[in-house]
């Protein structure tokens, strides 16, 4: 074997090792949150040292090897920063990171609901409820989008609390939560908020606007189609003043920087798995929204691994 050929040979050798023990990132991920690190580290107010982590663990110190190795790996998956002391003996102390923020309990977007669905499947609403809580985000900047509606109707719109947060933001906003009657019943709104049991493929109410937020990546080309034929239905009395909001992933791997790729590219696999659903690029959502008859659309790709699709009639 020549140099070229065993530097690809041992390139190839360490990307399938790392394939083969990533299984272990997820691992990891939910023994720091079972272990209520995250916590710590944001109860503590600043980075914790490793031996005030093992103590506030109550792990033996014999056992502080097992610690440092830990944080070790989920530092250089970029869950916690590793900060090394000048003075204490190049002391080391572990600190937050963006990932990590959103993993302490009394976070408002915290989101180890999600990371909690790998061991607990069963809790798909509160699971669902966590994700959308970052719906915050997504209304402050992009007010012109929602400012000029009357009314929304949330379509799949789950237990309701990306409608509640629509509901605060705009204050003239009338919003209805349109979800399989056994999701909304019990559940009670306001004035400004409903909940409506109901099959999305026989009957949606009449409304200025329709949310679809991570409900199109659940279902193939053509229940898509006929979801997207219903909602044109319900925003047809606004003649070409109505449209479709889609909160869900634009496949870009060209544009997009591998993590996000990454993880795009994850939940396909996830919705092909569990739905026959899909992520799709770009192309795809065009092909989508021609089937269904609409006419222009326009993205906003500001909102993380997901976009913000208008759709026009
Ligand atoms: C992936 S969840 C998304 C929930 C919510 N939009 C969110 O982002 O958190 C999909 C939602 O679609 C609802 N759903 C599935 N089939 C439906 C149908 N035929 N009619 C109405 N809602 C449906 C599910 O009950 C679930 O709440
Ligand atoms: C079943 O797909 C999985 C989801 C999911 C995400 C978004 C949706 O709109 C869904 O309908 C399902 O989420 C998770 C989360 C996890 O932590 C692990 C998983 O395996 C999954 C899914 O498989």
């Amino acid at each position: 074997m020549d140099n070229q050929n065993a530097i690809e040979f041992f390139e190839g050798q360490n990307l399938l090792y790392m394939q083969i023990f990533g299984n272990l990132r997820p691992v990891c991920l939910m023994w720091a949150c079972e272990l209520g690190i995250p916590d710590i580290i944001s109860n503590h107010g600043k980075p914790i040292t490793l031996l005030e982590l093992v103590s506030a663990l109550q792990i033996p110190p014999s056992k502080v090897g097992f610690v440092k190795r830990f944080m070790r790996f989920l530092a250089h998956n970029r869950i916690f920063d590793i900060h090394e002391s000048q003075e204490d003996h190049h002391e080391l102390a572990y600190a937050l990171t963006p990932a990590s923020k959103l993993l302490v309990n009394d976070s408002i977007h915290c989101l180890s609901p999600m990371l909690q669905f790998m061991t607990d499947p069963c809790n798909f609403f509160l699971v669902m409820a966590s994700d959308s809580r970052m719906v915050d985000l997504v209304l402050k900047n992009c007010t012109s989008i929602f400012e000029e509606l009357d009314s929304i109707v949330d379509v799949g719109g789950g237990t309701g609390t990306t409608a509640r947060i629509i509901c605060e933001t705009f204050p003239k906003l009338k919003c209805v939560v349109l979800d399989l009657p056994h999701v909304v019943a019990n559940l009670t709104g306001s004035n400004r908020l409903s909940f409506v049991g109901s099959d999305m493929f026989k009957s949606i109410p009449q409304a200025d606007a329709v949310l679809l937020k991570w409900v199109l990546h659940d279902w193939n080309e053509e229940n898509c189609i006929k979801i997207l034929k219903r909602c044109k239905d319900s925003i047809s009395s606004k003649g070409n003043r109505g449209k479709i909001i889609i909160i869900d992933a634009v496949i870009n791997e060209k544009l997009d920087d591998q993590d996000k790729t990454q993880t795009k590219l994850c939940m396909d696999i996830a919705m092909m798995i569990a739905f026959n659903g899909n992520e799709r690029t770009e192309e795809e959502w065009k092909q989508l929204f021609i089937g269904a008859g609409f006419q222009h659309y326009k993205i906003y790709h500001t909102f993380g691994f997901r976009s913000l699709i208008e759709v026009y009639p």
